[in-house]
């Protein structure tokens, strides 16, 4: 019997149970609820990399125990300074996967407190730390889920894209935990949630996610969303991040630069909500951004059936980038940026509570 801690819930995408970390495994919901054991920071980059745990800052939160689970494997297998030997399992996390620069924030934090640490036994001290990163991002999601609700006066219907709810995050949801927050003020008629091709993110874990929430969810095909915003149904497009560059580009799951064409286009206004975790200064625009390419055979295929006929070929860019311009807010825990630009989101970052660097 799973402990109650492991039941199936949204907001347990990463749990830390008993000394040993749990990854719901994303790529069996809706149907199947499966939790994967992981006791190394290999088999975390693995489980990155596979999309068992996917999300930004679902995958901060992972590499900041998978540090943990590193430093507790070198101090049982290394006879010298346990700090050395983390350096190939640092590496390994930061090759799982290059566009959520959460993994990489993730990472530099760890690193920079295991520099501050001369404990003898430093789990401890570590597990603490990957316990903060853990509930600073679930608090994170519950203040900008309320500063996004409040930019949604009146009741309407959104579109969201690929899945930023709880499971992508510590908990609660960065674009999910403002349709929670707005849903609870009355503000929320409908989510329609793009199926978000290849991996459906969208039809398998939006849907659960608010499904199970009481929160009303249709399903659409991506390519249905333009007619949508035309038929005058949709108040707003909110959508997460993977990264947000310096001067307010925000790279996202692949087709958000085309919903926020069409709703600018449509007068739709477009909200990015993210944790300011996910806001890289050390990139300058989205041009920078490094945008994943995944397996061929992940557009190829549906179902586990190949459907393009043998020998021909598939590109399978999985993040595009949205131009700062056609971002109507960007909404984090420290505040709400409207039309964002590099010295907007410069002088958010000076006001952020700890340091972000
Ligand atoms: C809360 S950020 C979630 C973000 O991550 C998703 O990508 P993936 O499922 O490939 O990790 C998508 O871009 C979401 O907006």
């Amino acid at each position: 019997m799973l402990p109650t801690s492991l039941i199936a819930h949204p907001d347990h995408a990463v749990v830390w149970h008993d000394n040993q970390l749990y990854l719901l495994d994303q790529r069996e919901l809706p149907h199947t609820i499966t939790f994967i054991m992981c006791n190394s920071g290999a088999a975390v980059a693995t489980a990155i990399r596979d999309m068992v745990v996917r999300g930004a800052p679902a995958i901060g939160v992972a590499v900041a125990y998978a540090v943990v689970l590193a430093a507790r494997e070198r101090l049982l297998n290394t006879t010298n300074d346990w700090r050395e030997h983390l350096n190939e399992d640092f590496a390994l996390l930061a090759a799982a996967r290059p566009t959520a620069v959460n993994l990489f924030w993730a990472l530099k934090r760890m690193r920079e407190f295991i520099a501050t640490l001369d404990h003898v036994d430093p789990l401890p001290a570590l597990l603490a730390e990957a316990q903060r990163i853990h509930a600073e991002d679930i608090a994170a999601n519950q203040t900008l889920g309320a500063l996004g609700a409040a930019l949604i006066d009146t009741p309407t219907a959104i579109i969201t894209h690929c899945n930023a709810g709880a499971l992508a995050t510590g908990g609660y949801g960065t674009a999910l935990g403002v349709v929670r927050s707005a849903f609870a003020a009355g503000n929320i008629r409908c989510v329609y949630a793009d199926e978000t091709r290849p991996w459906l993110q969208g039809s398998r874990l939006t849907a659960w996610e608010l499904h199970e929430s009481g929160i009303p969810v249709t399903v659409q095909a991506d390519v249905a969303a333009a007619s949508l915003m035309a038929r005058g149904d949709v108040g707003w497009v909110i959508v997460g991040a993977d990264r947000i560059a310096a001067n307010g580009d925000v790279c996202n799951k692949i087709g958000t630069y085309g919903l926020a064409i069409l709703a600018r286009h449509h007068g739709v206004k477009f909200m990015v909500a993210a944790p300011l975790s996910t806001v890289d200064l050390d990139t300058p625009n989205g041009a920078a951004i490094p945008i994943e390419e995944r397996a061929a055979d992940e557009v190829l295929c549906c179902g586990g059936q190949r459907v393009a006929p043998a020998g021909v070929a598939a590109r399978n860019p999985v993040f595009d980038v949205t131009p700062a311009a056609l971002v109507d807010y960007i909404v984090t825990e420290c505040g709400v940026i409207a039309q964002p630009d590099a010295a907007k989101l410069h002088a958010l970052y000076q006001t952020a509570p700890i340091a972000m660097d």
